[in-house]
């Protein structure tokens, strides 16, 4: 039977949730979580005049191997934060990102601006783990959840007053994303099953979606060229991680993205 690179991901993360579900009972975690500091708004932050980057934390991929030896996150995400990144993303996911939730906390203790969790969420818990470690935004990938899980999922992280980012990569996911009450909607290049990227998905999918829905391309982003081609097919933002970890100065590298949006000639997010 063909397993998808996205379905070996999430059965490994299905394992090594059980091994955290052991340590840390999903009540505890929910008492925890309830302490945390109130979540931002993300959504208003995602919809400014100008494009926006949420710039991404990414150590390796099952794509590309080894991108960059972030040895310290926070210092990191605080470079993001003085380049002008609207919101930073965190893969959390351990297996084949090299990512951790003590990732999230090292950044969320550094910086102000909201934060995403990128990881392969599947279940409340993994939620409540998010809002626990100081996210604003969670990642939910239609490709990877039953619709009721999506409805379920989206509906915990808003009632813990997070944004749902709702990744999409075709019609039929998309349509899902907006049945299930989506309002951020990520159109990724990259599909998960074979990882074959096509930056011209965007341009097929964001027409097809409400102008009130908020659309952040994910990504394949590689320099100011890719971010205009974006913003003028309608993104509010892009999510780039790759063009800036394996730059060899992803603050150099962000400061050039975030100075191309804010150029007159970048076209606005069509509201
Ligand atoms: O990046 C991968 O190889 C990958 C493989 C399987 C599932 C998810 C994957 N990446 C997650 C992402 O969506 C990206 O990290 C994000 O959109 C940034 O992409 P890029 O700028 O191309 O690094």
């Amino acid at each position: 039977m063909f397993v998808s690179v996205l379905e070996e991901i999430v059965a490994g993360v299905r394992a090594d949730l059980a091994e955290r579900e052991k340590a840390l009972p999903f009540d505890e975690l929910k008492r925890r979580a309830a302490k945390a500091p109130a979540p931002r708004d993300a959504k208003s932050v995602l919809r400014e005049s100008s494009i926006g980057v949420i710039a991404e934390i990414k150590r390796r991929s099952p794509s590309k191997g080894p991108l960059a030896n972030i040895a310290d996150p926070a210092s990191l995400a605080k470079d993001y934060e003085d380049a002008g990144a609207r919101a930073i993303s965190v893969l959390t996911e351990g297996r084949r990102f090299g990512g951790s939730l003590d990732d999230l906390k090292a950044v969320r203790a550094a910086v102000d601006i909201p934060l995403l969790r990128k990881d392969f969420v599947v279940t409340p818990y993994q939620v409540h783990e998010a809002r626990e470690a100081g996210a604003d935004l969670v990642l939910l990938i239609v490709a990877a959840l039953e619709q009721n899980a999506l409805v379920g999922l989206l509906d915990r992280v808003e009632s813990l007053g997070m944004t749902a980012l709702v990744e999409v990569h075709n019609a039929e996911e998309a349509d899902r994303a907006l049945e299930a009450g989506a309002q951020v909607i990520g159109i990724n290049a990259r599909n998960l099953h074979t990882l074959e990227v096509d930056r011209d998905v965007f341009a097929r999918l964001a027409p097809g979606l409400p102008f009130d829905v908020t659309k952040i391309a994910e990504s394949g982003v590689r320099g100011p060229g890719d971010l205009m081609a974006y913003a003028g097919h309608g993104a509010d933002a892009v999510l780039v991680g790759e063009g800036l970890v394996a730059s060899g100065d992803p603050k150099g590298a962000l400061t050039k993205l975030v100075t191309a949006g804010s150029h007159p000639a970048c076209p606005r997010p069509s509201r």
